[in-house]
């Protein structure tokens, strides 16, 4: 049994649809996709906007209800209106969110942010509170007197070490990290990744990584599943899916990662071309038409595949 296990998993979502309308189809977020993470790895789940990436991590977490399927976590199942197991989840499950600027309450001094999973779990005296939060501020990086400062007071790498200080306060054993640097400069999301990695083995942390960027994936993690709306198009250990990508979509986004090692950027422009005309020759217009970059239509359940050639 994996550490954590996903199935068949879905997250249909009401359509409020128009004003009159009467019958509307639920919007499918996530639509039967599956994987399983082991202990100290990093899975990533990979797709464009919209394609049900945080719904994925939300569900896990419970914070959003599972519609059908299930998460096994350490071999406890998690399924919808299992409210009380829950609680359970939330220690040893925890989340980063996509932005430092908004995920800390501004009017809120570091000590009560960090310390907010602490109060909620442990009973801790005020000066016991006060040294685990020095204690983890120092682990992530800062100065034990940044108790007192408040978020606007830092940067935003320093932010989403707050942020990170947080989500390893309560000792979790899975961390969901929800685009985690995508709203920081080039130059310090290699600092907060590396810091993640550095983490990870010290604490043994097991992540689930959500990006749209292939290259901050590929250095990060173990696995990773390629989403298209709701569904998967392609999952794979890393390699397999950067060495041998094989659906045109995976392609069509290794081949728009650019290329800094310049003796490589030969080759990339070669692949580019290749996966140029193969879409193609399968769609008749590479920037696709009904407003989504890369139009697919189904063949399973569960997965999607480019559209057959026309003609
Ligand atoms: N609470 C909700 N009610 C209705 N629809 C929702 C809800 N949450 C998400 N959706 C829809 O589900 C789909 C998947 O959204 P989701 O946020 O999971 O995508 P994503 O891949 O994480 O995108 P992004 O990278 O932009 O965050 C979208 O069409 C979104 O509009």
């Amino acid at each position: 049994m994996s550490f954590l296990e996903v199935r068949d998993l879905k997250v249909h979502f009401p359509n409020r649809g128009g004003l009159f309308s009467r019958k509307t189809q639920p919007i499918k977020a996530v639509d039967g996709i599956h994987f399983d993470i082991e202990q100290g790895q990093t899975y990533g789940l990979v797709g464009e906007s919209g394609s049900g990436k945080t719904t994925t991590g939300r569900a896990i977490i419970g914070l959003n209800s599972i519609t059908s399927g299930s998460v096994t976590f350490e071999g406890r199942q998690l399924t919808s209106g299992d409210l009380q197991r829950q609680g359970a989840f939330r220690r040893d499950i925890q989340m980063i969110f996509q932005d430092p600027y908004s995920s800390l309450n501004p009017k809120k001094r570091v000590l009560d942010i960090i310390s907010e999973p602490l109060r909620n779990f442990e009973r801790l005296s005020a000066s016991e509170e006060k040294a685990r939060v020095q204690q983890l501020l120092e682990q992530v990086g800062l100065s034990p007197e940044s108790i007192l400062k408040y978020p606007h007071e830092f940067s935003g790498g320093q932010r989403q070490r707050i942020g990170i200080a947080r989500a390893i306060a309560l000792k979790p054993k899975l961390i969901i990290a929800d685009e985690p640097v995508s709203a920081l400069d080039v130059s310090v999301q290699a600092q907060v990744l590396n810091f993640m990695r550095d983490i990870q083995k010290e604490f043994n942390l097991t992540y689930l990584l959500i990006s749209h960027d292939l290259g901050i994936v590929r250095h990060m993690c173990d696995q990773i599943g390629i989403m298209y709306k709701g569904r998967y198009v392609e999952q794979g250990t890393t390699d397999d899916i950067f060495d041998n990508p094989q659906h045109i979509y995976t392609k069509r986004l290794i081949s728009a990662i650019p290329d800094i090692d310049p003796t490589k950027r030969e080759e990339k422009y070669k692949f580019r071309e290749e996966v140029r005309t193969e879409y193609e020759l399968a769609y008749g217009n590479y920037f696709g038409e009904d407003g989504l970059a890369y139009p697919l239509k189904p063949i399973s359940e569960t997965h999607f595949v480019a559209l057959p050639g026309r003609g």
